[in-house]
């Protein structure tokens, strides 16, 4: 497998190509078996792409959005990823796409892994694109390199698409896809931005485990395109 890498000298070149990439991707699957599904990424380097695609012409009412992991929060916490796809992405022309949730009403999310492995199942087998992200410890969604379930979550043979994590340093327990379902999407793609997280990145790749930065979990066991700008 390969890591592909699409560079741009600004980020708003890089969101532009990214969001008609994006946007290609899930028409072409449209006209193909009349539906397509996107998994998105939290934290802060989606939003402008977000807001971007938001505001692009495509049948969204036959676009399925979930997310690639999300904070054990209530939906209106300012730490919720789902907050921000619904206040950057689920507008303007995407407002008719339909999402689904990575949370439950469950108070500990691994008694929800069952139900959100199957609502994610349901959306898809094989996602059409799923985009991640990259933390500073080279966790991507919520595997995290901190987390007492990060052999789990690595696990190919996981029959579960969804897994509860804990991460020792970052705030909030988890809910992520786990690497056996988002490798089985038909794209991949990386989102970075800065000249730091390549650093990191490349640094990851030449000196690091999968358990130690988990994003080369995904690099090895699937082609990803990784969308970079400095
Ligand atoms: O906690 C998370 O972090 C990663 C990276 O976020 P960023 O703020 O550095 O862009 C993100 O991909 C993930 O979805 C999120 O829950």
């Amino acid at each position: 497998m390969a890591l592909i890498l699409n560079e741009f000298d600004s980020a708003h070149d890089l969101t532009k190509a990214f969001a008609k990439r994006i946007i290609e991707a899930l028409a072409k699957a449209i006209v193909e078996k009349g539906r397509a599904s996107l998994v998105v990424s939290g934290g802060t380097t989606p939003k402008p792409l977000f807001m971007v695609l938001s505001q692009i012409d495509l049948a969204w009412d036959k676009v399925v959005i979930t997310l690639a992991d999300e904070r054990w929060v209530n939906a209106s916490h300012p730490d919720s990823n789902e907050k921000l796809v619904r206040e950057n992405l689920l507008l303007n022309k995407a407002s008719i796409a339909t999402f689904v949730s990575l949370t439950t009403s469950h108070k500990d999310p691994q008694d929800a892994e069952r139900e959100v492995s199957v609502r994610v199942d349901a959306i898809d087998e094989s996602f059409d694109v799923l985009i991640l992200g990259m933390g500073e410890d080279g966790h991507t969604a919520s595997l995290f390199p901190c987390s007492e379930q990060i052999s789990e979550g690595l696990n190919l043979s996981r029959s579960l698409s969804a897994i509860a994590t804990t991460p020792a340093t970052a705030p909030h327990q988890r809910m992520s896809m786990s690497l056996a379902k988002i490798v089985n999407a038909k794209q991949v793609f990386l989102h970075l931005t800065g000249t730091k997280k390549k650093a990191i990145l490349d640094d990851a790749l030449a000196n690091f485990s999968e358990l130690e930065k988990p994003i080369i979990a995904v690099c090895q066991h699937a082609n990803v395109n990784l969308m970079w700008s400095p």
